[in-house]
């Protein structure tokens, strides 16, 4: 039989930053047609969050370290599902039935598929079996027009997922799925609200055809096996792609995104007063929300310090937060929060979320004098 009938077929769960990619797969990995899937998930932050949000038993997970998949870390992603085929060979863990790979929000997809596709040894073991997209309704259409990886990620999907439809007018989600027919005229549309975008099904996409997405989507993959190629060139290395203990660590050491988009976490100690974390996150959000790609946090709260509360931020839709009922990992209850920002100084941030916490310090405005910030607006309630 040829290797890619046997191979263990690869989803790669895409979208921008905070679309809905872990609520979505959060979904599916309740379905029963999903049993023995191995997830591989990163994160774009030293700080990692997603795999305490992630409600799947741990040893399903495995996390990537600090980077993005489809640049410092992408060495790393074919290393491990190098490891995760030979230990299915060895017999140490049993048949994995498919392997997800969450990507993070600023991943351009296009190496990332190179990477499973174009590794001669990855493709003797594992086929790409689709390319399921996860497109906010709210921030959609805003973030194709300032981000050259959400375009990418649209036009390379099979399966176009719209989350937080509910969230946003009719006529955004018009003028959102006309942009998305032009970049991608064939993937099916579906709808995050409904029953089957939690389905297995969604996956069940077939061999990944480049030839069945606009005309960009093959030249991406050939800059990318170009790019490869070269490099292989460049270091003399006979076997660049076809040694287990070779193959990854390319030229994608260099980080892919502009300088001007920096990912910082904000770790502290001590439980946080609701109405100063209030205070915070409207005054960043009303002030600098643009400037706020992503934020998510774990937070320890001085009225339940044993249920910390979860906030998501993207762009500037704050999510209603969420308490949890415990910590994940009781060990560590301090609060984490990350932040994706672009043109937004981490000093700045760091020095409101001092001045709320309490922190004290002589050249920042005090909390008094923030919060007779006329920008602040009131909303979130914790
Ligand atoms: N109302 C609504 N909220 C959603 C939907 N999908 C996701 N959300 C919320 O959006 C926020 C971000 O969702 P995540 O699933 O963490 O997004 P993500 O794409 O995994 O985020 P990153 O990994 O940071 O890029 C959370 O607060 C979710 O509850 C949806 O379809 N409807």
């Amino acid at each position: 039989m040829s290797p890619v009938l046997n191979a263990v077929p690869v989803s790669i769960l895409t979208g921008f930053l905070g679309a809905g990619k872990t609520s979505l797969l959060n979904r599916l990995l309740k379905d029963p047609d999903l049993t023995d899937t191995a997830v591989i998930i990163n994160e774009f932050g030293d700080v990692s969050l997603d795999h305490l949000l992630v409600e799947a038993s741990s040893d399903g997970i495995i996390e990537l370290s600090d980077g993005c998949l489809c640049c410092t870390v992408r060495g790393e992603l074919v290393d491990t599902l190098a490891d995760l085929m030979d230990r299915m060979q060895t017999g140490k863990i049993r048949p994995l039935k498919r392997v997800v790979i969450e990507t993070t929000g600023l991943a351009d997809p296009a190496p990332v598929l190179q990477s499973v596709m174009g590794n001669p040894v990855i493709a003797q073991s594992y086929r790409l079996d689709g390319v399921v997209t996860v497109v906010d309704a709210v921030n959609g259409l805003s973030t194709l027009n300032n981000h050259e990886e959400a375009v990418k990620q649209v036009a390379m999907a099979d399966r176009l997922v719209i989350s937080k439809m509910s969230l946003a007018t009719p006529d955004a989600v018009i003028s959102l799925k006309a942009r998305l027919r032009d970049l991608n005229p064939r993937a099916a549309m579906i709808d995050a609200d409904l029953p089957e975008a939690g389905k297995a099904e969604l996956f069940h996409c077939g061999l990944y055809d480049p030839a069945t997405k606009i005309a960009d989507v093959g030249r991406w993959l050939q800059d990318e096996a170009a790019a490869d190629h070269d490099h292989c060139h460049d270091h003399d290395h006979d076997h660049c792609g076809h040694d287990h203990h070779d193959h990854g660590h390319h030229h994608h050491d260099e980080n892919r995104h502009g300088a001007d988009i920096r990912s910082f976490s904000i770790v502290h100690d001590r439980p946080i007063d609701p109405m100063a974390l209030e205070m915070f996150i409207d005054l960043l959000r009303s002030a600098h929300g643009e400037k706020l790609l992503r934020m998510k946090a774990i937070v320890s709260m001085s009225d339940n310090p044993d249920r910390p509360l979860i906030l998501h931020g993207v762009q500037t839709v704050f999510h209603t937060p969420q308490r949890m009922a415990a910590w994940p990992d009781p060990s560590d209850r301090r609060t984490r929060m990350v932040l994706i920002t672009k043109d937004l100084p981490e000093a700045f941030v760091r020095d409101l979320f001092d001045a709320f916490t309490g922190k004290p310090s002589i050249d920042r405005p005090d909390r008094q004098a923030l919060e007779d910030n006329p920008l602040a607006v009131p909303g979130l309630r914790m």
